[in-house]
């Protein structure tokens, strides 16, 4: 299988590491990257073995089979609809672009006429599947998150004492706090979507790690599930589960006899 990647930061570092050097993915390359960031571009094109593609253009024009975007929100909306038309499937991991409605039904039409698929990796959280199930007959009530963060990995939090930076619905979290939030989106479309689904969103000087706190309640019964996750080493703001999750998208892709 033939990769392209969108973003050269910390997930895509990974991503380089573990399916190039590490072949984690059997049968996977990394074929090329395009980032931002021209330095950032060049040096990790040397380390890894993968070309330069300087615009999405020539990502395009290449024959990746899958590109994995590993950058922005705004980089979703700017690339995924010309990405799947040019018949290559997408990993996203700025799951929030998908908070919009709109853009949604878009991607779902492109991917229908294209024959092509995108893939949402479950990210810094888990419990996806017990939201899916439940709802499967509509009998899913409430599902909440609350997530807890050092206030490095969060803008505009105080240095001193635990705040609450947020209180609101999904579709409200992810407009105001793009780069941290996205868990609170593919936990929407899990289950009862942006505008029904609950965000706290702490900034704690004693917390060590990124948590995330599920609730969820329905003709199930309940789920009630905590995520400590470690941050990435070079950038708080992101869990190390996020990056992992993303080979598991890339691994179950293959799979015959899927778990879940
Ligand atoms: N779904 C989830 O649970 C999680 C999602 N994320 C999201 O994953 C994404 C990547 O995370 P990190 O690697 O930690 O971020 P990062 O900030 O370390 O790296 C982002 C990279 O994308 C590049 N970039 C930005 N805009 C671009 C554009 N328009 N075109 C091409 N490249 C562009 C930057 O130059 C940089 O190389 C972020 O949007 C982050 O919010 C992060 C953690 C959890
Ligand atoms: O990595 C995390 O813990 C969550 C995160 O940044 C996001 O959802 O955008």
């Amino acid at each position: 299988m033939k990769l392209a990647l969108i973003g050269g930061g910390n997930i895509g570092r990974f991503l380089l590491q573990s399916i190039n050097i590490d072949c984690l993915i059997p049968n996977a390359k990394i074929i090329g990257l395009h980032t931002r960031c021209q330095e950032q571009a060049k040096e990790l094109s040397r380390e890894f073995e993968a070309e330069i593609f300087e615009d999405v253009e020539s990502l395009l024009k290449s024959d990746a089979d899958l590109v994995i975007e590993a950058a922005t929100v705004e980089a979703v909306e700017e690339y995924a609809a010309s990405i799947l038309l040019s018949g290559k499937d997408l990993v996203v991991s700025s799951v929030g672009a998908l908070a919009d409605r709109e853009f949604y039904k878009c991607l779902e039409e492109i991917c229908i006429l294209n024959n092509t698929k995108i893939h949402l990796p479950s990210g810094a959280i888990g419990g996806l599947d017990v939201l899916k199930a439940a709802k499967s007959i509509g009998e899913l009530d409430s599902v909440s998150i609350i997530t807890r963060k050092p206030p490095q990995a969060l803008p505009g939090a105080p240095l001193d004492g635990e705040k609450v930076l947020f209180e609101g619905s999904a579709a409200e979290a992810i407009r105001l706090f793009p780069k941290n939030i996205n868990v609170s989106i593919i936990l929407s479309l899990a289950g009862l979507g942006a505008e029904n689904t609950g965000v706290k969103i702490i900034s704690d000087p004693a917390a060590r790690k990124n948590s995330h706190t599920i609730e969820a309640a329905g003709s199930f019964g309940k789920l009630s599930l905590q995520v400590e996750n470690d941050p990435m080493p070079n950038n708080p703001k992101t869990s190390y589960l996020a990056a992992l999750s993303i080979l598991a998208s890339l691994k179950n892709r293959d799979e015959m006899i899927r778990v879940g």
